[in-house]
């Protein structure tokens, strides 16, 4: 039996028992597997479905020796999510289906079916082969789901992996968002499906908890949908949302007579949410959970609001290019040295403050640390020294973490009072407040360094982590387990001596213990006192009274200092839970250290400055730059600053036209940026700026398509358009980069025109406008505080130079054949477009009033009805044609025309007239 579990661990990650699997199970002496009957399965696999009936939602890892199998359905699936080889247990009709994989490498082979949205649920022996009548105990000790992951295989450290719990009602949806590896708990309450989605996005949630049955509810469809990363769907027990018991449940994990301090009074569906979230985390993790020590309440006001496409279309925490960190704000301005600053980062720049006092706090921080470069970067080395507190924390407080946690742990803690000193010597207030928390676990980090040793093994089991003089029984036991040795090898020596076999040998397995190996050929020199243990091809294995007493006390010693260090273990760890609120404050005083210095390592390093930020509605920035498009600029390359000014009094509504490829997305992006890092509590890349803090950032940028959601180019810009107009107020910044692109041409101008007008006369909210409708210019002429800005451009020799300036004024033309022209467009294209974009520009109509188009140059005649009118810009012709006799309702309309002074009339004004006069005509 013993060589069997020695083969199996041997092998390697892919191998599997036998197809004819008649190993009976460890020291369990039960009967074969063979062809039987399903119905008359062995005691093991009716344990196994047991197990299995309790978890049906997961791949069960079922332990076996040394290895996990899984069964059934899961072994087919886990076979091929992991491309190891599916085999059988027993044969024929009863053949189940089987595969299995070492437990010393499970982790990464769970790592990855977790990465495929499964759960994991794993089954371990809790009673020894042996120990007791019947087979081995099994239970599950642990289930990993796609958010409830403490592993670093899975983790990425830079990133959060939150639950979030989600229930709903008819005062609209409740939110618990729970990071099981850092205890982060928060709450929200969201009156709609749009605010929920905005709320969620902020962390990006890997898995959304929902009552039982509602995983197909169009709320959860639709909240899949809408998250640009789409979670994995996992029901909880329905009760646990309930109101009632979900308060109970969380008053007695926080110890509290009322939930009234975490903000949850009056809030049944936060309530309802966060319990279910707590609850599915102790079932999952099968312990208390005393790392999640505190439950917070996200208020909207709190925070400048962006909803998911916002935040999406600005590249604040991915690229639009493929998603990645690289080409987004968050890229350019992560400069952190750990994990926890890495997450605290993304955090801020996905909820950027609304409260000045509080940006104040961390402009100042970051203009201190932006001035004393040596000492910053000093500040960096100690930062690299610390490791993930949070986590590590997380882990032990679960019961998952090892000795080389503990050790982690006590690294990372003894380098705190450094940086706490370093902080205290600060004059900003922020960074002065961060030195308390870090100076309050001195006892525990000397603890830990004393009692771990420097490079202790992954697996506890065996023991050998615990530092020599740390513990004297533990010494003594050690000594003896070695003096022990030291005695065999002795004994080898003399009984070498004493039979003059060159060759014999003290070997060691676990089945026989200690034994003296003789080969075949020396035989004849055994003395009379060798007892015969066993007998193999090429030699005889003896043992001697002396040598079984030695064994004994060896192994004695061995077995009580494995058990003595565990119990050490568990001592240690139990500290570590004691401690987990301290060691909580302390990482969110290094987190937060960490992003204030990679705020200033950004600042000083990329030209930033300290943005003016104040309670007013104006926004002006001079010498502004784009944070992420400067950093990407080829070599030779430089970015052209511009100045923008916002202002309520006179300039609240900006049109940026501009060819294209001449910058006004970037310069729009650039605005909607700085505000955004000015109230992260960021410099900002420009030469002054002084942003009115915004209550919310909205962007309509780009035709982004979203087929999979069943709504084409225009729907979706008109969806988000709509937004925009029903949430911004007058403390917004609103970005709208061409509006009605994906529609008619007329469509499209009427829309925008009108999209802006509202804006200005109802809306109020700071904005920017780019457009390829130079119609929309005349709008500044209808609306007092619009103003039109143009990105000049030079035309030589035929050629467009992009001079990326913004100047005042609206642009004439939009270069859009030139710039085709730069793509390659072949010329005779190129010439047709020309042609084409003569006539339309010269206004001729066809019978049906639209453009002649298509009209070849060379066979252009005088338009037949010359009379009618372009609709935006066209020059109405002189009238050529002898008119008949005038019935008197067309008289009425050429005398309405002949009044109508179309120099002042905008499109819209037109437009009607229009109507107006088809009216008249019946
Ligand atoms: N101020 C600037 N300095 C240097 N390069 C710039 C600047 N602004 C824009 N660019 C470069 O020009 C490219 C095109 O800019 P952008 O996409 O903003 O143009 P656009 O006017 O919005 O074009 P379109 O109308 O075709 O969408 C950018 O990718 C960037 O590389």
């Amino acid at each position: 039996m013993a060589v069997t579990q020695q083969t199996k661990t041997g092998k390697a990650a892919d191998v599997v028992l036998p197809e004819e699997d008649t190993t009976p199970e460890v020291g369990t002496g039960e009967a074969p597997a063979g062809a039987r009957e399903i119905a008359s399965l062995t005691p093991m696999m009716r344990q196994y479905l047991e197990v299995k009936a309790l978890h049906p939602d997961t791949v069960l890892f079922f332990r076996l020796g040394d290895f996990y199998e899984m069964f059934f359905e899961d072994a087919v699936k886990a076979s091929e999510l992991l491309q190891i080889t599916l085999t059988a247990r027993a044969k024929g009709a009863d053949k189940i289906p089987m595969c299995g994989v070492p437990y010393h490498s499970s982790r990464r082979y769970i790592a990855k079916l977790v990465e495929h949205g499964l759960k994991v649920a794993i089954c371990e022996q809790v009673t020894e082969p042996g120990a007791g009548p019947g087979i081995v105990q099994r239970e599950v000790t642990r289930v990993i789901t796609p958010g409830m992951v403490l592993d670093d295989e899975v983790l990425e450290p830079q990133a959060s992996n939150f639950l979030a719990a989600v229930c709903w009602g008819e005062a609209g949806f409740g939110a618990a968002l729970l990071e099981a590896s850092t205890g982060e708990f928060y709450t929200f309450e969201a009156q709609g499906l749009s605010e929920l989605v905005e709320g969620l996005s902020r962390v990006e949630p890997r898995e959304l908890l929902v009552p039982q049955g509602m995983r197909d509810a169009p709320e959860v469809v639709q909240v899949c949908q809408r998250l640009s990363r789409v979670p994995a769907v996992a029901e909880g027990e329905g009760a646990a949302f309930e109101h009632t018991r979900a308060a109970a449940f969380l008053r007695s994990h926080f110890n509290v007579q009322s939930l009234s301090a975490f903000g949850l009074d009056g809030s049944p569906l936060a309530t309802g949410a966060a319990g279910a979230a707590l609850r599915y985390l102790k079932d999952t993790q099968k312990t208390p959970a005393a790392h999640v020590d505190r439950l917070s309440r996200q208020e909207r006001a709190g925070c400048l609001v962006m909803d998911e496409s916002s935040r999406g279309n600005l590249e604040v925490l991915k690229s639009l290019r493929d998603g990645g960190r690289k080409g987004s704000l968050l890229g350019v301005l992560d400069r952190t040295a750990t994990g926890l600053g890495a997450r605290k980062l993304a955090r801020w720049l996905s909820a950027p403050l609304c409260s000045l006092p509080e940006i104040e706090a961390r402009l100042d921080a970051v203009e201190e640390l932006s001035g004393k470069s040596v000492w910053r970067e000093e500040l960096v080395a100690t930062l690299k020294e610390v490791g993930d507190l949070e986590r590590l924390c997380g882990r032990l407080s679960l019961g998952a973490g090892n000795a080389r946690d503990l050790r982690a742990l006590g690294l990372s803690l003894t380098q705190l009072p450094k940086l706490g000193a370093a902080l205290a010597r600060c004059d900003a207030g922020l960074l002065k407040s961060l030195a308390g928390p870090l100076g309050a676990l001195p006892e525990l980090a000397d603890l830990l360094m004393r009692a771990v040793t420097d490079e202790p093994p992954v697996v506890i089991r065996d023991g050998g982590f615990i530092r020599q003089g740390y513990h004297a029984e533990l010494d003594d036991l050690v000594a003896l387990s070695t003096t022990g040795k030291d005695y065999l090898l002795k004994l080898e020596q003399r009984e070498k001596d004493r039979t003059g076999i060159s060759s014999l040998k003290i070997r060691y397995n676990k089945v026989f213990g200690y034994y003296l190996e003789v080969t075949k050929a020396n035989l004849h020199a055994v003395p009379k006192d060798y007892i015969r243990k066993q007998t193999t091809v090429g030699a005889e294995r003896f043992v001697t009274e002396e040598l079984k007493e030695y064994e004994e006390k060896v192994l004695t010693a061995e077995e009580r200092r494995v058990v003595l260090e565990l119990q050490l273990f568990e001592e240690l760890r139990t500290k570590v839970i004691a401690a987990a609120p301290r060691i909580r404050s302390a990482a969110e005083a290094v987190a937060t250290a960490d992003a204030l210095v990679s705020f200033a390592r950004c600042a000083a390093e990329y030209g930033y400055t300290r943005p003016q930020v104040d309670s007013g509605e104006g926004l002006t920035i001079t010498g502004g730059r784009h944070p992420v498009v400067e950093r990407m600029l080829g070599a030779g390359e430089s970015f052209v600053p511009n100045d923008v000014r916002l202002d309520p009094e006179d300039a609240q509504l900006l049109v940026i036209t501009g060819p294209n490829m001449a910058g006004k997305s970037t310069v729009m992006r650039q605005v909607a940026l700085t505000a955004l890092m000015a109230q992260a509590g960021s410099f900002v890349p420009a030469k002054a700026a002084r942003i009115g803090l915004c209550d919310r950032i909205f962007t309509r940028v780009g035709a982004a398509d979203n087929l999979a959601r069943g709504q084409s180019t225009f729907m979706v810009e008109m969806t988000e358009t709509s937004h925009i107009l029903h949430h911004a107020t007058n403390k917004s910044l609103v970005i709208l980069d061409e509006i009605g692109r994906g529609t008619s041409t007329f469509d499209g101008l009427s829309i925008a025109w009108a999209v802006a007008e509202h804006i200005h006369d109802k809306v109020g909210a700071r904005s920017l406008f780019a457009t390829h409708y130079h119609e929309l210019v005349d709008l500044a002429r209808e609306r007092p505080r619009v103003k039109n800005l143009c990105i000049a451009v030079k035309e030589q020799g035929g050629k467009v130079i992009f001079l990326r300036k913004l100047i005042p004024g609206g642009a004439s033309r939009s270069y859009g054949i030139e710039v085709a022209k730069l793509a390659g467009l072949p010329p005779e294209v190129v010439s047709r477009a020309r042609e084409l974009l003569q006539n339309l520009e010269s206004g001729e109509l066809d019978d049906a009033g639209r453009p002649r188009v298509a009209v070849r140059s060379t066979k252009r005649a005088a338009p037949a009805n010359a009379g009618q009118l372009g609709l935006f810009g066209g020059a109405p012709a002189p009238a050529a044609v002898a008119a008949p006799p005038v019935p008197p309702a067309h008289a009425e309309v050429l005398e309405s025309l002949k009044a109508a002074s179309i120099d002042r009339m905008t499109p819209l004004d037109a437009l009607n007239l229009l109507a107006k006069l088809k009216q008249t005509l019946g």
